[in-house]
């Protein structure tokens, strides 16, 4: 299982400079938050770790060899990356899409193999669609496909696991059923990264955080490091309270 070495990434949006020299290690059997306000880059940061965008400087290492080295056939069998807005265009069944998951593991022709089968189940029952299994994706709420993604990105166990936004649009309990998703994969020695906007749900499941400001690291490290008032309060300009009591830590953003 590798960690993924982020030096000196630079990258562009268009004419725009998105990322200014970002230095980061997202730690192996770690899940690392990814925060800060809109349009901070945030998402491009998540596609370029994923080897989807490629720097304009800088280098993306997964264990000892860059992304580029790796190739995209390898990098798909070894990371799994869930855009912010997946969607799906065709009226394909809920288990059809978490199978596209294991697409790098499939043989290109044929139905999917019976040995497989158990782990599309697994995956269904963890994101609690297994009574949605037989309907078209484009027939789901959409949280119900926020869902039906999330499964699709876990089903195949990858060692990195890049997810955007993967909360946005669930309900509480489904929230946090997804946030303790991706803390069990980093507990099972995956790399898992998270941008996410619920800082409740980062304060109380990541294990690091990464604060990102206008492309650039504002702060980066354990969560008691980083979730303080004063860095919050900094990434987002808004004051910031942290209360905590004996279920937890809460943030409230004052006037
Ligand atoms: N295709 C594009 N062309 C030009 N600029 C773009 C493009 N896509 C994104 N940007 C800009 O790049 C910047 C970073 O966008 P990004 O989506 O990475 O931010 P983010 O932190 O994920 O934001 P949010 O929290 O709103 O999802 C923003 O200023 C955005 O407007």
């Amino acid at each position: 299982m590798s960690a993924l070495t982020l030096q000196g990434v630079t990258a562009m949006r268009g004419k725009r400079m998105v990322l200014h020299g970002l230095d980061i290690i997202f730690v192996t059997g770690r899940l690392t938050a990814v925060i800060g306000p809109n349009g901070a880059g945030k998402s491009t940061l998540l596609e370029a770790a994923a080897g989807l965008l490629t720097p304009i400087a800088g280098s993306i290492m997964l264990g000892d060899k860059s992304l580029p080295v790796i190739g995209r056939r390898a990098l798909a069998e070894r990371r799994a990356y869930l855009p912010q807005r997946a969607g799906v265009e065709w009226p394909i069944s809920v288990e059809r899409v978490v199978a596209l998951g294991l697409t790098p593991a499939l043989p290109a022709f044929g139905d999917l193999p019976a040995a497989l089968l158990p782990r599309i189940d697994r995956a269904l029952a963890d994101c609690d669609l297994t009574h949605l299994r037989d309907r078209p994706a484009t027939s789901l709420s959409g949280g119900e496909l926020a869902r039906a993604m999330l499964a699709r990105a876990i089903v195949g166990d990858p060692e990195l696991l890049i997810v955007d936004e993967p909360t946005s649009g669930l309900d509480p309990r489904h929230a946090i059923d997804a946030a303790r998703r991706l803390r069990a994969r980093a507990d099972a020695g995956r790399t898992v990264i998270m941008a996410i906007h619920d800082l409740d749900l980062a304060l109380r499941f990541a294990d690091d955080v990464v604060a990102v400001r206008d492309g650039r690291l504002l702060a980066a490290g354990p969560v008691a490091a980083v979730m303080t008032e004063a860095i919050l309060a900094d990434l987002y300009d808004v004051r910031v309270r942290i209360s905590r009591d004996a279920d937890g830590a809460a943030i409230r953003f004052l006037d």
